[in-house]
């Protein structure tokens, strides 16, 4: 099964799983009886996550101590894997990878180019959503890694929904033949792989050698989108130089500026809250000035004891203090009113490379055929 694009409801011997420790902090794992999962703060035996439900929590007691210690496993998705993947490159994150599906407009439809596959994080995402996706990796041991990962998670099946390819794209094109380097089994009569691209992603270092290469393997008689993703500015440069001379068309370079925001609640402090706490403040600066004199005078008269015996006296510090100090209450607590509100990053991060977007339509003959059919199809309804 491809563990990226269909749902299980239980956990199972064999499954890919991603743990689950923090948000940072997210591993993929092979469920295997006879295996545990180790972490700093304790070990969980696979066992103990057969036959339960993804989502689960799994909690141990930690040693020696009598706190528990607990994980989730989780079923895994394109997003899921972009932050647990083995690194083997640098990789598009989600933030980029979204804008620019939905920029291209892929679909069920959509049969994409990709090239290079790198890590596969952004192999992963297209493959949910597209009909197909050609991938290139002119690098041997990267290719090897990324067919290994492929078949495992089902990317590469009875449905053929990826075809992987070792090619340096650049100086070879993208055309695919029988004596390639290839996941595509050929049948014995078939001499080329029909691509017929309709997107097109590169994360290249040098694009502008790639996009003349093309013209032969995109479709003919739609609109074909590409875009191009660049950490520097003069490769934007480079690129839209060779996009113009090669016929693509409504260039536009984008970057993307995420941001985290977090939903919480905060408690609504009323006017009373207000006075009351200044009413607070004032009287433990009095209570404060008060004690110090007295300690003054005790240690001027030589008085020892009873300046170290002296209570203290009792303020409404240990009280609920609506303003942050004295006892802590739980947020969301039943006795206090509250409001949602959001919390914003201050820092962006996802800004990883400029993304720079073209598209061309090779046919622009008008089929009389078709248009009549769409214009009768659309009278009926
Ligand atoms: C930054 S990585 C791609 C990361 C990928 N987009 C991801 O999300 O995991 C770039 C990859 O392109 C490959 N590459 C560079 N030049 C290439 C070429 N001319 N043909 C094919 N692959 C190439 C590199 O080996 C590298 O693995």
């Amino acid at each position: 099964m491809s563990y990226f694009s269909e749902y299980k409801d239980l956990i199972e011997e064999g499954d890919l799983a991603l743990v689950w420790i923090s948000r940072d902090n997210i591993k993929p794992i092979t469920i295997d009886a006879k295996e545990t999962f180790n972490t700093r703060y304790g070990s969980f035996p696979h066992t103990q996550m057969i036959g339960k439900p993804y989502g689960s929590q799994i909690a141990i007691r930690t040693k020696g101590s009598n706190k528990f210690a607990f994980i989730h496993v989780l079923q895994p998705t394109p997003e899921l894997w972009t932050t647990s993947l083995p690194h083997r490159t640098q990789i598009v994150y989600t933030p980029d990878s979204s804008y620019i599906m939905q920029r291209m407009n892929c679909g069920p439809t959509t049969r994409v180019i990709e090239a290079g596959t790198g890590s596969g994080s952004f192999s992963h995402a297209f493959a949910r959503s597209v009909s197909h996706l050609f991938s290139y990796e002119f690098h041997e041991v990267r290719y090897q890694q990324a067919l290994k990962e492929f078949e495992h998670h089902g990317l590469i099946n009875r449905d053929k929904t990826v075809t992987l390819t070792q090619r340096d794209v650049c100086a070879n094109g993208f055309a695919i033949r029988p004596d390639d380097i290839t996941s595509h089994k050929f049948g014995e009569i078939e001499e080329q792989l029909s691509i017929n691209a309709n997107a097109i992603f590169l994360d290249l270092p040098a694009p502008w050698d790639a996009i003349p290469h093309l013209e032969g393997v995109i479709s003919k008689d739609e609109k074909v989108s590409l875009c191009c993703f660049s950490p520097c500015i003069e490769q934007v440069d480079k690129t839209i130089e060779a996009m113009e001379k090669e016929g693509w068309t409504e260039i536009q370079m984008v970057g993307i500026q995420g941001k985290q925001y977090e939903s919480r609640r905060q408690m609504i402090r009323t006017l009373d809250d207000a006075i009351e706490r200044l009413r607070d403040v004032k009287k433990r600066k009095s209570d404060g000035m008060e004690r110090r004199k007295r300690l003054c005078d005790s240690v001027l008269n030589d008085d020892e004891t009873k300046a170290t015996d002296e209570k203290r006296p009792q303020t409404e510090k240990t009280r609920f203090n609506p303003f942050g100090k004295g006892s802590r209450v739980k947020e969301g607590d039943i006795n206090y009113k509250w409001k949602e509100v959001t919390k914003v990053e201050s820092e962006v991060k996802s800004h990883t490379s400029y993304l720079t977007f073209a598209s061309k339509i090779i046919n622009k003959d008008r089929n009389e055929r078709t248009v009549k059919t769409l214009l009768e199809e659309l009278e009926k309804k």
